[in-house]
């Protein structure tokens, strides 16, 4: 294969007269523009050769295809490739070439068939897969809509309902669902998948088998104005679930013209969307998203060494308070075996109990059985002391926030544990060279930062101290592929990078409201720029507890730069602590909604008389764009300080830990994505104008000074950053 090409096709022609081309391009088969061109001649050839009366479409290695290429997006995005002619590939190539082919062809789908994969194979007269492959159509959560036909074929083939759910969830459907829906033709063991294809395929030449163009099918497709209906409906969720996109509903007009006016008005709808779509701002956020989210497995000097991550066997977690009974289900649930250290019979129960409840949930909703769910908890064993800790390979501490607590508990881990044992912290904030103060094994010491609920939130924020060796951080790499979370590496320094980047970002928020700003449009308004929630309500649901344990930590570390509000103290000297006592900046009814309190404007008042602040009318009458900027360009602020110290290897890997740690919204691209968007240039600005106004805690770091000043990217390599990884 030429260097400067990506992936190819290949054909041979079998004595049976079957022409089978295998689409090659590792990992995935992605459809490269090399892929594409490769099939569309190997396609022609086998047209135009008489020794060839059928094709079979398939794989190589077990896998049809991962869907476009979607790198490819990208090089449209900058430029550096142009863009074939809008519906040269699903029109001229899969409608006109292949599907309305004189000759007929088979795809033999094995492993999966995904986006651009699955489409392909649609536009095949038939379909057989190996049992378990995924199939879907997962182009919206890439920001992009299915455009190899896909917004016709498949409600034509499945119906519309079910094209709409797999189009809207992008969640793929197993082979054996896909055969009961009509997108699978047969399935068939791995060992027999190209021999059952190849025949079915002379079957269709023989008409045996019905010679079908899924794009002319009609049957499964609802009468006109029931589809409508239907539609409607779809817009309508789409509309309230993703409000600040706009590739959904552009995808939904795709599969109206081809309703209304049909397949070949809908596959010409669907090629302009598909090619409006890539130059919008959502879709280069989750595009750059995507491949961000892969490359935090990837830390020079790291993973880059050979080295094998050691088995896991067992892992012991101390303290089963909200964390340590969060962390004890992810490992369960993958098969972990875990014992869960107390520090007496009440806290244990309470603790397992916990973990018991968070399986329980699962076979509430059906997605556990109650066998499963047995021998998930047989896992679990409680202990009172450390004496069962001698043959564990790793340790997971979840004790409360208090350093000389977690200082001793190293110390005695040290002890028990054997020597290969990784000592692990789930601190949220403190600093672990304090944390391991009183240990030998420095190179064993390394942070395990989950977020709450352990067991349901994506994020694994793994920290590195000076001293952590890097098998320890391989070993937990591998232990956070196998429990599912997407890792972060980071270096260690007072709240890591999530807690560090976001602290800012609450901070802002308390400072508005000093000085009049409206808490309740400040929640609105960042919910509407996609945060799953505002800094008020995101507080109640910590809890203020955290809260003030979390500031204590900044405000220690970081006093220059950290605004100290009392508003939450003096609401938690009146027991009002957030949700968990049904008051806190909203109130609580018992289905947990959320309400706003006129009493909150009391303690407001008392913190503003505390602070010195005074009501300062701009603030007050802030517009939403404002006050995103005000509460997110600290964030961005911290986000360059912990990118400049080294905290973090690459920009990037602050934009996943913003998404999958804080919420930020994916569309956006993350933290410095989305700075970028905006540019340092302004950034700087109003960072600089607010820090002449309103003090310090605006004031740019050097790093956005440096930046700002030339307009450049925020996200562009630290040359010399003294890198702590
Ligand atoms: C034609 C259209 O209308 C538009 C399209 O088809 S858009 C593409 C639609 N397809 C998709 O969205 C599928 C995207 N891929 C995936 O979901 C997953 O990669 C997968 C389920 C295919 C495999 O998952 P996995 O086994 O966990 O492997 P994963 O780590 O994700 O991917 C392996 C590698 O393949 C790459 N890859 C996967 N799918 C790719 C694609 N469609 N294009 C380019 N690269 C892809 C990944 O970037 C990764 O590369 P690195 O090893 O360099 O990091
Ligand atoms: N609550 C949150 O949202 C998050 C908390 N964290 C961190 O996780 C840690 C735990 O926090 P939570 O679970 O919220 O606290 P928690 O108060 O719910 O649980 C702590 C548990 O530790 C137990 N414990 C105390 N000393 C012990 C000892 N010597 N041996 C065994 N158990 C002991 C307590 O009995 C209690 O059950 C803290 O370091 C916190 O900063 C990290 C991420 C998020």
């Amino acid at each position: 294969m030429d260097s400067r090409t990506k992936g190819k096709t290949v054909m041979e022609v079998g004595s049976d007269g079957v022409a089978v081309i295998t689409l090659i391009n590792p990992p995935v088969n992605s459809l490269s523009f090399d892929v594409l061109y490769n099939l569309k001649s190997n396609y022609e050839e086998a047209l135009s050769r008489n020794d060839v009366k059928a094709i079979v479409i398939t794989g190589a290695k077990g896998k049809f295809s991962g869907g476009f290429d979607i790198s490819g997006f990208g090089e449209i995005q900058k430029g550096t490739r142009k863009e074939p002619k809008v519906g040269y590939i699903s029109i001229d190539i899969l409608t006109d070439l292949l599907e309305a082919a004189r000759k007929p062809s088979v795809a033999a789908i094995d492993g999966l068939a995904l986006g651009g994969g699955l489409e392909l194979s649609m536009a095949c007269h038939a379909r057989i897969s190996t049992p378990g492959a995924q199939l879907g159509l997962p182009e919206l959560q890439l920001g992009v809509i299915p455009g190899f036909g896909g917004t016709q074929r498949l409600p034509r083939l499945v119906g519309l309902t079910k094209a709409l759910e797999m189009i809207l969830t992008s969640k793929p459907v197993r082979a054996e669902e896909g055969h009961s829906l009509g997108l699978i033709d047969a399935v068939v063991p791995s060992a027999e998948l190209l021999t059952t294809a190849r025949r079915w395929a002379l079957d269709i030449v023989e008409r045996r088998k019905p010679w079908i163009s899924s794009v002319l099918k009609t049957d499964k497709l609802p009468p006109l104005g029931e589809a409508r209906e239907i539609l409607k409906f779809a817009r309508g969720q789409t509309r309230k679930q993703a409000p600040n996109m706009k590739h959904p509903l552009m995808c939904l007009d795709a599969l109206e013209t081809g309703i209304v006016s049909g397949p070949r008005a809908g596959l010409e709808k669907e090629a302009e969307v598909g090619s409006q779509v890539i130059s919008l701002d959502t879709t280069k956020g989750l595009i750059h998203v995507f491949f961000s989210q892969r490359g935090t497995v990837k830390v020079p000097g790291v993973t880059d060494r050979g080295l094998i991550p050691r088995k896991i066997k067992k892992v012991a977690i101390i303290g089963g308070g909200l964390m340590g009974s969060g962390i004890a289900t992810a490992l369960i649930l993958s098969n972990y075996p875990v014992i869960l250290k107390e520090v007496n019979e009440k806290f244990l129960e309470a603790g397992i109990g916990r973990v018991k409840a968070n399986l329980q949930s699962r076979v509430r909703k059906g997605s556990m059985s109650k066998e499963k769910f047995e021998k998930t908890m047989s896992l679990l064993k409680g202990s009172l002391d450390y004496e069962s800790f001698r043959d564990v390979d790793m340790v997971i501490e979840a004790v409360i926030e208090n350093i000389s607590l977690k200082q001793q508990i190293f110390a005695d881990l040290e002890k028990y544990c054997p020597q290969h044992c990784i000592l692990a912290s789930n601190t949220s904030t403190i600093d672990l060279n304090k944390i391991g103060e009183r240990t030998k094994s420095q190179d064993r010491i390394v942070g395990a930062h989950f977020f709450s609920p352990a067991h349901v939130m994506p994020l694994l924020e793994i920290v590195r101290t000076n001293h952590t060796s890097a098998q320890v951080i391989v070993d937990l790499l591998d232990v956070g592929k196998k429990i599912k979370k997407t890792p972060v590496v980071v270096g260690n320094c007072t709240g890591f990078a999530v807690n560090r980047m976001f602290f800012p970002y609450t901070q802002a928020a308390m400072f508005l409201v000093e000085r009049g700003a409206d808490p309740y449009l400040i929640d609105s308004a960042v919910s509407k720029f996609g945060m799953p929630m505002g800094p008020f309500r995101l507080c109640d649901l910590v809890g203020f507890g955290v809260a003030i344990a979390t500031a204590t930590q900044f405000i220690e570390n970081f006093p220059e730069r950290t605004y100290k509000s009392m508003i939450i103290p003096l609401m938690q000297e009146d027991k009002r602590a957030g949700e968990a006592t049904r008051k806190g900046f909203y109130l609580y009814d018992d289905k947990r909604k959320a309400k706003p309190d006129p009493e909150l404007k009391k303690y407001i008042e008392k913190a503003r008389s505390m602070s010195g602040a005074n009501v300062d009318p701009k603030l007050v009458k802030l517009s939403e764009k404002e006050i995103i900027e005000m509460t997110f360009f600290p964030v961005v602020n911290e986000a360059c300080r912990v990118f400049a110290e080294g905290i973090a290897v690459k920009a990037a890997d602050l934009d996943i830990a913003a998404i999958f740690g804080m919420g930020f919204p994916p569309y956006r691209g993350g933290i410095m994505f989305w700075a970028d968007s905006i540019g340092s240039k302004y950034i700087y600005s109003r960072l600089d104008e607010w820090s002449k106004t309103y003090g310090d805690f605006f004031k740019p770091c050097a790093f956005l000074a440096e930046r700002g000043s030339k307009g450049a990217p925020l996200s562009a390599p630290v040359e010399q950053a003294r890198s702590r990884l």
